[in-house]
């Protein structure tokens, strides 16, 4: 199958990078892995990435050098940490290969950087790849819009004991999404890291809380608190299979685009 999207995965000793690489080595008939970049001093770079996740070769080496497997590609799936994800943009960006960007925990100056690299090449990125909770994201929005500022909005998550950044991405498109239904900007109503006396809750304000322990793949509650009654919207991942598969989606999808910014929103059409 050489007429299908080529592929590389960053990052692919870790919990996503072999959850992508295992996903796409099963999809031969929707794309090819042809590149696995790794972090410059690890144990895998050098051996094949099938091997080095314990099972049959898959004919990729594992290699620290991304330039050298862009440009072979024409896609590149990218969860890492923000760091590397802005190297990779610019990267991707010569390569003129879609980049899909499911890292969080950036700040505005990688995402200044990553809207430089989109001048040259599309760039799909969003805080959460799976369909339901895209899905949830546009509920919220229109929840948030018909029921306004009279109802409380406290957005919460929880995840593994691994992870390293508060709120989620997820958390935070959320926010975003129950802001934009309101028409306010999240950043101007955001409440994070309530601690101590804090004083009576702020009307319209929009509120994070994140727990953190084992294995819990990722999970998010939007509520909406008004007087006598709440409605919660929420959203369970059981398995990561459900972000790699709408990064794969993005990353095929993105194939006919222009360069510019687009998100799993886009891609999915909602
Ligand atoms: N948008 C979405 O749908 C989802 C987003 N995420 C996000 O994706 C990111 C990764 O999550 P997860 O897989 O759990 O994290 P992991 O820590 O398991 O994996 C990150 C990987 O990136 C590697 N890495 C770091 N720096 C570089 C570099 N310069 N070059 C190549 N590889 C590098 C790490 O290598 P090493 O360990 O050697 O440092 C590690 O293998 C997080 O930001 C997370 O929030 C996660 C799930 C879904
Ligand atoms: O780090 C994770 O694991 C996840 N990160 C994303 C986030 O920050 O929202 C998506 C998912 O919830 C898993």
């Amino acid at each position: 199958m050489q007429d299908v999207p080529g592929l590389v995965v960053t990052g692919v000793s870790g919990r996503m990078g072999q959850t992508l690489v295992r996903l796409i080595a099963g999809a031969p008939d929707r794309a090819r892995l042809v590149g696995a970049v790794g972090r410059a001093g690890h144990s895998w770079i050098g051996q094949d990435v099938g091997e080095a996740m314990g099972g049959p070769a898959l004919g990729v080496v594992v290699t620290d050098d991304p330039l050298e497997v862009f440009a072979q590609a024409q896609g590149v799936i990218d969860f890492t940490t923000p760091a590397a994800t802005v190297e990779f943009a610019g990267l991707a960006a010569q390569a003129r290969a879609v980049h899909v960007i499911g890292t969080t925990g950036l700040e505005p100056e990688h995402l200044a950087r990553i809207a430089a690299a989109a001048r040259h090449a599309p760039i799909i990125r969003a805080g959460n790849m799976s369909l339901g909770l895209n899905l949830l994201t546009a509920l919220t929005r229109k929840v948030a819009e018909a029921l306004g500022d009279d109802w409380d909005v406290e957005i919460v998550e929880s995840h593994h004991r691994m992870k390293v950044d508060a709120p989620s991405g997820t958390a935070l498109m959320l926010g975003e999404a129950a802001a934009a239904g309101r028409g306010v900007s999240l950043d101007a109503v955001s409440d994070r890291g309530r601690d101590g006396i804090t004083g009576a809750r702020t009307k319209g304000h929009i509120g994070f809380a994140s727990l953190r322990g084992g294995d819990i793949v990722g999970e998010h509650d939007v509520l909406f608190a008004g007087e006598g009654e709440r409605v919660v919207l929420r959203h369970v991942a059981t398995d990561r299979a459900i972000f790699a598969r709408g990064a794969l989606r993005a990353a095929l999808w993105g194939q006919d685009k222009a360069p510019g910014e687009y998100t799993m929103m886009d891609v999915l059409g909602l």
